[in-house]
C-alpha cells in the first residue's frame, strides 16, 4: 500500500516519445480533466510540452517510437489483465515503452544465455554480456522480466520500481564478486573464457582486490551485500525478517488450509445456506499470493457506487428478499419430504447421523410434518438446522504490509492464534426435549391445532418452530404467550410470527445451558474470510448457530444500547478487537470516547488511535467537532478531485492519479477510514447536548462517503439521549437487553429488546433490514485483548494528533465555584498557611456560616487541597505552604497546573509530606464543640444565613447520617 505521489517522475515520463503526448491526450477523459483546475492545468502543461518536443523529432523516429509503444500497449494490456486486473490504468500513467524494453532485453539475453541460440549477432552480444557478468548473466533475464512486469502493472509506483531496480543492480554486482571467488579466481591472464566461467570482468574487478587480503573477505562482503539486495528487492526491513518468514509460511499454509476447507464443503456458517462461495475464497487467496494484492475484495478496492440491496451483514449467501435460500446452479434442492424422511430416520436410529448432517448443508431446515411419519412411529422432534461446529482454529493467513502513512513501516496484523477457539456447540440437549414436550402439552391443553416441527439451537436461545394446521389462526398461538412462559418456566419467551422466510411460528426460549461465542471463532468463520475489508467485525452468532459478521462501513453508523450489564462494552471490545485483528493503522484510524474511564483503557497507545482515549465529556464534544472538520476536509478533496467516495479517491491516490496543484507542497495520501466510538453517549449529552447533537447529526448525515463512521453506545436509550434527530441519522441498531419496552422502542422502533436475557443477547438491526436478527454477541477475554494490543503496539507506536481534543488554552474557572472564587482563595490561603483543615476555623476567620464553610471545605477537597473528612477531626492538608502560589493560580484559571486531574495528581504526591494539626490542638477541641453545636442548629433549621441546600460532608457526619 505504498503511497504514490508521482508528480515529478510522471511529468518527466511524459516527455518520452509519443506515448506521453498522445497518451495524455487520449487517456484523460474530458470529465476528469474538467473536474479540477489542477487536472486541466496539468493537461495543458503536458500539451505544451508535447507541442514543443514532437515537431523536433524526425518522422522516422516518431514512427519507430509509435510502433514500439503500440506493441508495448498491446503486451502491457495483456499483462495488466493477468490475475488481479489493473487494466484501468490511465494511458497517461503507463510506461509501456520502458517495460517492453526490459521484456525484450530479457528475452533477447535468454535466447542465448538460456536457450543457446547461435549466430554472429547473438554471439557478439553473448560475448559482451557473459564476458562482463560471468555466469550471473543467467539471472539477468529473470531480473529484467520482474522489472518489466512491475513497469507494466505498477508504473506509477516509481519509488517501488526504483527500489527493485537498485536491489537488482546490487545483487548483480555482489553476485559477480561471489561468482569470481567460486569460479576459482581466474586472472586476466586466463583470458576471457576463464573470466566468463566465473564472475566475468565485473566479478574480477570487484573481488580480486579484496581477495588479495584473504579469499574469505570478498565472500563475506559480497555474501552480505547479496543478502541486503534480497531485502531491498523484497522491501523487507531487517527487523521484520522473522515476521516476514513467518508471514510467508502462514500465507502459504493458510491458502492450503482454506483450499482444504473448501474441498470439505465446510459449513460452519449459516448451515441452511449453500456454501458455493467457499470455492471463491481460495481463488481470491491465490490471486493475492501471486500478485501481492492486499485487498482483493472489490468492496474495499474501490467504491463503485451503492450496491442494489446492499446490506451490512457479510454473508454472500443471504437469502433473497422473498426469503427462499439461494441454490447454486446445477444443485438440486432436496424435497421437504426427502429431508424429513432422512432426519426422522436419523432421529430414530435408522440412518446415519452423518448423512443427515451432510444433507443439511443442502437442505432447507425443515422437519417432516407429523403426517410423514409412519403411524407406529412416535413424533420425534429433531433440530431443524444442525448446529455448526466452530471453525477449526486454522490460522488466517497473516498479512504483512508496507505502511505509508506511518513512514514506510512494515506492519504485520496479529495472528489469529491470539484469539482462542470456543467450545463445541451442542445440537440438542435434554432441556430442549423437555421444552418441546411442554409446548406440545400447552397446545393440546388449549386445543390449538399446531405442531412443534423442529428447533434450532443457538448459543443463548433455542427457537422452536410451530406449524399450524390449515384453518388455525396464528393469534391462537400468540395469545398463549403467557401460558407458554408458564409452561417452560421462563419469563423471557419471545414469539416470532412468522419466522422470516418460513411459514412457521418461532418461539424463542432461553437455553438453561448457555454457550459462549468466541470472537476468534467468528473471525475465523467462512463469512469473515469472505472479505478482506478492514471495517468488518465479528458480531456473534444468530439463533440458528450461524456466524454473524458485519461491515461497519456499510452500516454506516451504529447505535448500541442496553441496560447496565447487558453486554454493550463487551460488544464494543469485540468490535475494536476485530478491527485491530484485521486492519492496519493505514486503513482504519479510531477516536475513542470513554467517559466511564475504565472500559477502553486497554487500547491506550494502539497506533490506530489518532488521539489519546478521551475521557472528559467536554473534550469529547470538541473531538466530535474535529471529526466534522475532518469530514469537511475530506469532502473538499472529494469535490476538488471529482470523486464520490473516499474508496475511489484512495484508489486513485494509490495509483498515483491524484496529484496536488503544481505550486502546492502537499503530499496526498490515502485517507484511512475513521471510526469514532463513543462508549457512553448520555455523558456527552449531559455536558453539551446541543453541540453534541449538532455534530453527530452532521457527521451521520454526510460522513459515509468520507469514510467516517460513528458507533454510539448508551445505557440510557431515552429520548433525551437518543434524540429523534440522532435516531433518524443512525440507521443501524444493536439493542441489548433494555429495562423497559419504551427503551426498546427508542432503540429499535419496536418492542423485543426488553425480552432479551442480557449478557450479550442482542437484537441486531442493520441498515435496511426490516426485522431485527437475534444474536449472541461475540466474547473476547481481557487476556485476548491484551495479547492483540501488545502485538499491535509492538509494531508501531501511536502518533497522536494534537488538534483533535486540544488542552484548553486557559483553564476556565470551574462552574461549581461560581461566585465564591474570592472566598475560596482566602480559604485556601488560610488552610495551607496554617496547615489546619478545619471547617470551624474557616467559619471564624472568614466570617461565614457553617454551610458555606462546609461547602468551601468540599471545594478544597475536590481540588486536592485537603483530604477527606475524618469525622470530628480536622482534615489533612495536602498542600505545602511552598506550593500555595501554583494552587491559587490554578483556581483562578491561570496557567499551571493545566488540568484539575494533573493538579490533583501533583498534589497527592505531596500528601505524605504534610503535617496535620501543628500547634492548633487547643483550637481544635473548641472548634469541634462549636461545630457540633452549629451543625445541630443547622440541621434544626436555626442557621438560615446560608444556602440551606448545601450541606457539607462534615454536617452529614456530625448529624449522624
Ligand atoms: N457476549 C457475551 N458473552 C458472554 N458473556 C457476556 C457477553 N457480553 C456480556 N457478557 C457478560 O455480561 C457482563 C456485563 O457485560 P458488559 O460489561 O459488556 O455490560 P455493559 O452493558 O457494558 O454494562 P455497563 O453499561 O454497566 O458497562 C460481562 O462481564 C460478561 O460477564
Amino acid at each position: 500500500m505504498a503511497t504514490r505521489t508521482t508528480s515529478a517522475p510522471r511529468g518527466s515520463s511524459n516527455s518520452k516519445p509519443a506515448g506521453a503526448g498522445s497518451g495524455s491526450g487520449s487517456g484523460r477523459t474530458p470529465a476528469k480533466t474538467g473536474r479540477s483546475g489542477t487536472g486541466t492545468a496539468r493537461g495543458t502543461a503536458r500539451g505544451k510540452q508535447a507541442a514543443v518536443v514532437e515537431p523536433q523529432q524526425p518522422w522516422i523516429l516518431r514512427a519507430i517510437a509509435g510502433v514500439w509503444l503500440g506493441i508495448g500497449h498491446v503486451v502491457g494490456a495483456g499483462i495488466r489483465r493477468i490475475g488481479y486486473d489493473v487494466s484501468d490504468l490511465e494511458p497517461a500513467d503507463r510506461r509501456d515503452g520502458a517495460a517492453l524494453f526490459n521484456l525484450a532485453l530479457g528475452v533477447f539475453i535468454a535466447t542465448f544465455a538460456w536457450w543457446g541460440f547461435k549466430g554472429w549477432f547473438p554471439d557478439v552480444v553473448y560475448g559482451i554480456v557473459n564476458g562482463t557478468f560471468g555466469w550471473v548473466s543467467l539471472l539477468l533475464p529473470l531480473m529484467l522480466f520482474v522489472c518489466a512486469f512491475r513497469l507494466f502493472r505498477q508504473p506509477a509506483d516509481s519509488r517501488g520500481n526504483n527500489r527493485v531496480g537498485i536491489g537488482f543492480l546490487i545483487m548483480t554486482f555482489a553476485g559477480t564478486g561471489l561468482a569470481h571467488i567460486l569460479g576459482g579466481q581466474p586472472t586476466v591472464a586466463d583470458g576471457f573464457d576463464g573470466l566468463r566461467r566465473a564472475g566475468g570482468m565485473l566479478g574480477f574487478l570487484a573481488a580480486s582486490p579484496l581477495a588479495a587480503i584473504h579469499p574469505a573477505v570478498p565472500v563475506m562482503v559480497y555474501g552480505a551485500l547479496a543478502f541486503v539486495s534480497v531485502l531491498i528487492v523484497t522491501a523487507t526491513p531487517f527487523g521484520a525478517i522473522p515476521r516476514r518468514i513467518r508471514g510467508a509460511y502462514e500465507h502459504l499454509m493458510g491458502v492450503d488450509l482454506v483450499d482444504a476447507e473448501a474441498q470439505r464443503g465446510d459449513s460452519h456458517d449459516r448451515s441452511y445456506l449453500y456454501e458455493n462461495a467457499a470455492t471463491e475464497a481460495p481463488k481470491k487467496k491465490r490471486r493475492k499470493r501471486f500478485f501481492g494484492k492486499d485487498h482483493d475484495d472489490a468492496t474495499f478496492e474501490g467504491y463503485v457506487g451503492d450496491e442494489a440491496f446492499e446490506h451490512a451483514i457479510v454473508d454472500d449467501d443471504l437469502p433473497p428478499a422473498n426469503g427462499a435460500p439461494s441454490v447454486p446452479p446445477g444443485v438440486r434442492r432436496p424435497t421437504q419430504a426427502e429431508i424429513a424422511v432422512e432426519k426422522i430416520k436419523a432421529a430414530q436410529g435408522l440412518g446415519s447421523p452423518k448423512a443427515v448432517a451432510d444433507n443439511a448443508t443442502e437442505a432447507i431446515p425443515m422437519v417432516a410434518p407429523t403426517a410423514a411419519l409412519s403411524p407406529a412411529a412416535a413424533p420425534v422432534i429433531v433440530p431443524s438446522a444442525p448446529v455448526s461446529p466452530p471453525p477449526p482454529p486454522t490460522p488466517i493467513p497473516q498479512r504483512t504490509e508496507q505502511l505509508s502513512l506511518a513512514g514506510d513501516v512494515t506492519y504485520t496484523l496479529p495472528s489469529s492464534d491470539n484469539l482462542t477457539p470456543g467450545s463445541i456447540p451442542k445440537e440438542r440437549t435434554e432441556a430442549n426435549d423437555a421444552v418441546v414436550a411442554a409446548l406440545t402439552d400447552t397446545m393440546q391443553q388449549f386445543n390449538v391445532d399446531a405442531t412443534v416441527t423442529g428447533f434450532s439451537r443457538g448459543p443463548t436461545v433455542t427457537r422452536y418452530e410451530i406449524e399450524l394446521a390449515p384453518g388455525t389462526k396464528v393469534e391462537r398461538v400468540t395469545a398463549l404467550s403467557k401460558n407458554i412462559s408458564y409452561a417452560v418456566a421462563s419469563s423471557d419467551v419471545r414469539i416470532l410470527s412468522p419466522i422470516p422466510g418460513k411459514s412457521a411460528i418461532g418461539i424463542e426460549i432461553p437455553n438453561t445451558d448457555r454457550e459462549t461465542v468466541s470472537l476468534g471463532d467468528v473471525l475465523r468463520s467462512q463469512n469473515a474470510r469472505r472479505t478482506d475489508h478492514p471495517m468488518v467485525m465479528g458480531v456473534g452468532k444468530d439463533v440458528e448457530g450461524g456466524y454473524v459478521v458485519a461491515n461497519l462501513a456499510k452500516m454506516p453508523h451504529l447505535l448500541v444500547a442496553g441496560a447496565t450489564g447487558a453486554g454493550k462494552s463487551s460488544f464494543v471490545n469485540s468490535m475494536i478487537t476485530s478491527i485491530l485483528m484485521r486492519a492496519t493503522p493505514d486503513e482504519v484510524r479510531m477516536v475513542m470516547v470513554d467517559p466511564k474511564r475504565v472500559e477502553l483503557t486497554a487500547y491506550e497507545g494502539v497506533p490506530h488511535l489518532i488521539t489519546p482515549i478521551i475521557t472528559n465529556p467536554k473534550k469529547a464534544a470538541e473531538a466530535l467537532q474535529w471529526v466534522v472538520r475532518e469530514m469537511d476536509a475530506r469532502y473538499d478533496d472529494l469535490a476538488n478531485y471529482g470523486f464520490k467516495h473516499i474508496d475511489d479517491f484512495n484508489k486513485a491516490v494509490r495509483a498515483g492519479k491524484v496529484v496536488p496543484p503544481v505550486d502546492s507542497k502537499r503530499i496526498i495520501k490515502p485517507y484511512p477510514y475513521l471510526l469514532v466510538i463513543v462508549d457512553e453517549l448520555a455523558d456527552l449529552m449531559m455536558v453539551a447536548p446541543r453541540d453534541v447533537e449538532d455534530s453527530i447529526v452532521r457527521i451521520t448525515q454526510l460522513a459515509r462517503a468520507a469514510g467516517i463512521h460513528l458507533v454510539l453506545a448508551t445505557q440510557r436509550p431515552s429520548v433525551d439521549v437518543v434524540t429523534g434527530l440522532i435516531k433518524a441519522n443512525v440507521p443501524s441498531r444493536m439493542a441489548f437487553a433494555t429495562s423497559s419496552v419504551t427503551d426498546s422502542r427508542v432503540v429499535l422502533d419496536q418492542p423485543g429488546a426488553e425480552k432479551l436475557i442480557g449478557q450479550g443477547d442482542a437484537l441486531f438491526l442493520p441498515m435496511g433490514a426490516s426485522k431485527a436478527m437475534r444474536v449472541q454477541g461475540a466474547w473476547v477475554t481481557e487476556s485476548e485483548i491484551h495479547r492483540v494490543v501488545e502485538h499491535v503496539k509492538g509494531q508501531l507506536k501511536a502518533v497522536y494528533r494534537d488538534d483533535v481534543a486540544p488542552e484548553a488554552q486557559k483553564k476556565q474557572i470551574d462552574d461549581d465555584i461560581g461566585d465564591d472564587l474570592e472566598v475560596l482563595l482566602q480559604a485556601t490561603e488560610l488552610v495551607v498557611t496554617t496547615q489546619f483543615g478545619s471547617t470551624s476555623m474557616l467559619q471564624r476567620k472568614l466570617r461565614v456560616g457553617f454551610a458555606k464553610a462546609g461547602r468551601l471545605m468540599d471545594l478544597l477537597e475536590s481540588r486536592g487541597v485537603v483530604g477527606p473528612s475524618e469525622g470530628s477531626k480536622a482534615r489533612d492538608v495536602l498542600v505545602k505552604p511552598d506550593d500555595l502560589a501554583p494552587v491559587l493560580a490554578a483556581m483562578k484559571g491561570q496557567d499551571a497546573p493545566a488540568s484539575p486531574d494533573a493538579h490533583t495528581a501533583a498534589l497527592s504526591e505531596n500528601a505524605n509530606a504534610n503535617i496535620a494539626v501543628g500547634g492548633y490542638a487547643e483550637d481544635l477541641v473548641a472548634t469541634d464543640l462549636e461545630n457540633r453545636k452549629q451543625a445541630r442548629d443547622y440541621h434544626d433549621g436555626a442557621d438560615t444565613s446560608e444556602d440551606e441546600d448545601d450541606t457539607g460532608e462534615d454536617a452529614w457526619s456530625l448529624t449522624g447520617r
